[in-house]
């Protein structure tokens, strides 16, 4: 079994290598495999946990701390975020240690009683409050929404070192544990921010705020590497990914289409000129044929997300639910939407992909349109009128 290894005076890392690991969660692949990082800080009159690790490594994480101190003998266990893979251990604690205090924020508190199903002692945080451990200071700063609403960051005073949880990690196991032993691993550190954290962007310029005025010398995330060369750099390079849209003159559009026998294409051509002549700009997607990444950045830019989608065997084709369902791991400029598409007999795509946006709060830009294979001149007309009342409620929004 793995040691524990020593991060700076007092602080000594006590978690665990998953380097198999192929799909984190049953969501995201980790080409690289992960670490569970759990660490041990040990003041003169107290000692305490920061996070722990997922249940089925809970002998491994004991054993690492362990060769510090009995593990019963740990007085606080700082639980930064609930997810089992750093909370899947503190049921260990607690039955070894029924005294042990779990300091965390009320949203943790409250998950932690769903998740561990059993009395525990707890300290509620508030947003600075300090608890001294003999000579080290633990600070907490709250971080919601990075990624979870429970999520908090904890600063070690005294030796400048940030601990905070899953921001500024990455799913990457190499077999040495701080950034400046190893090879560049750059894409897996920004996959996981795409995966993870992308769609809380107004957050995490919140929480970059407030870390950035610390004096950092390490940054110990609870997957991956410890940022021990560069702390500050992570920290930047969050704060650009998470930077607001570029300002633009006028509003912009994004039309993404689907379309077999270009009907819903034609009704989307006269939709974009009369946008684009009521002073909105439009970038159109042909959905089936897109590359992802183009339209989420495009989702992250865009005052009105327009989809044009015709029936396709009583349903919205399944790229068009993928484009909807791609929503959801980005961060939206705005949360308006419209809908259109041609249909041949029973027509359900257009209402269907309405209800998902409205699902997704979104707000309708105008009554949704849909008609029966090509659309008549009249037909037009109405997409016109259609594309009028979205640019006039686009516009209203600004
Ligand atoms: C494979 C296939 C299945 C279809 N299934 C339906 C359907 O279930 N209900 C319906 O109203 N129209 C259905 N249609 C007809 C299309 O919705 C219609 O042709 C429409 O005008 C296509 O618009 P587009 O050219 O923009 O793709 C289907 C068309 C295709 C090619």
């Amino acid at each position: 079994m793995e040691r524990s290894v020593a991060v700076c005076n007092g602080v000594d890392w006590v978690g665990v290598r998953h380097p198999d690991l192929k799909v984190f969660d049953d969501l995201f692949p980790t080409h690289n495999g992960t670490t569970y990082n759990a660490y041990l800080v040990r003041g003169s009159e107290k000692t305490a946990l920061i996070d722990t690790v997922k249940a089925p490594f809970r002998d491994e994480f004991l054993s690492k701390v362990g060769e510090h101190l009995p593990p019963e003998k740990v007085d606080i266990v700082v639980v930064n975020h609930t997810e089992p893979d750093h909370s899947g251990a503190v049921a260990a604690l607690i039955e070894r240690n029924p005294d042990i205090v779990v300091y965390c924020t009320k949203a943790a508190e409250n998950f932690l009683r769903q998740l561990l199903n059993r009395p525990f002692n707890s300290h509620v945080v508030s947003e600075g409050e300090e608890v001294d451990l003999g000579g080290k200071t633990l600070r907490f700063i709250l971080a919601p929404y990075l990624h979870w609403p429970d999520t908090m960051f904890t600063y070690l005073v005294e030796e400048k070192v940030l601990f905070p949880c899953d921001a500024f990690g990455a799913h990457y196991c190499p077999n040495r544990l701080f950034d400046d032993e190893i090879a560049d691993f750059s894409y897996d550190f920004y996959f996981y921010f795409d995966c993870i954290m992308r769609p809380f962007k107004d957050k995490i310029r919140d929480a970059v705020a407030k870390v950035e005025k610390l004096e950092i010398d390490m940054v110990c995330p609870s997957h991956g590497p410890i940022r021990r060369r560069g702390g500050r750099d992570v920290i930047a390079t969050y704060r650009r990914w998470a930077a607001p849209p570029p300002q633009a003159d006028r509003p912009k559009a994004l039309m993404a289409v689907l379309s077999s026998h270009g009907n819903t294409r034609e009704m989307s051509e006269v939709i974009a000129e009369e946008l684009e002549r009521q002073g909105v700009d439009v970038q159109t997607f042909a959905i089936s044929g897109m590359r992802d990444d183009d339209y989420r950045n495009a989702l992250e830019e865009a005052d009105v997300l327009i989809i044009g989608t015709p029936t396709i065997q009583r349903d919205a084709p399944p790229h068009v639910w993928h484009a909807l369902a791609l929503i959801s791991s980005v961060t939206p400029k705005a949360k308006l939407a419209a809908v259109f598409g041609s249909y041949g007999w029973s027509g359900e795509a257009v209402k269907m992909v309405e209800d998902r946006l409205r699902g997704l709060k979104y707000k309708l830009a105008a009554e949704s349109i849909s008609f029966r294979f090509a659309p008549t001149e009249e037909n037009l007309q109405t997409c016109r009128r259609f594309a009028e009342q979205v640019a006039s409620t686009v516009l209203c929004e600004e």
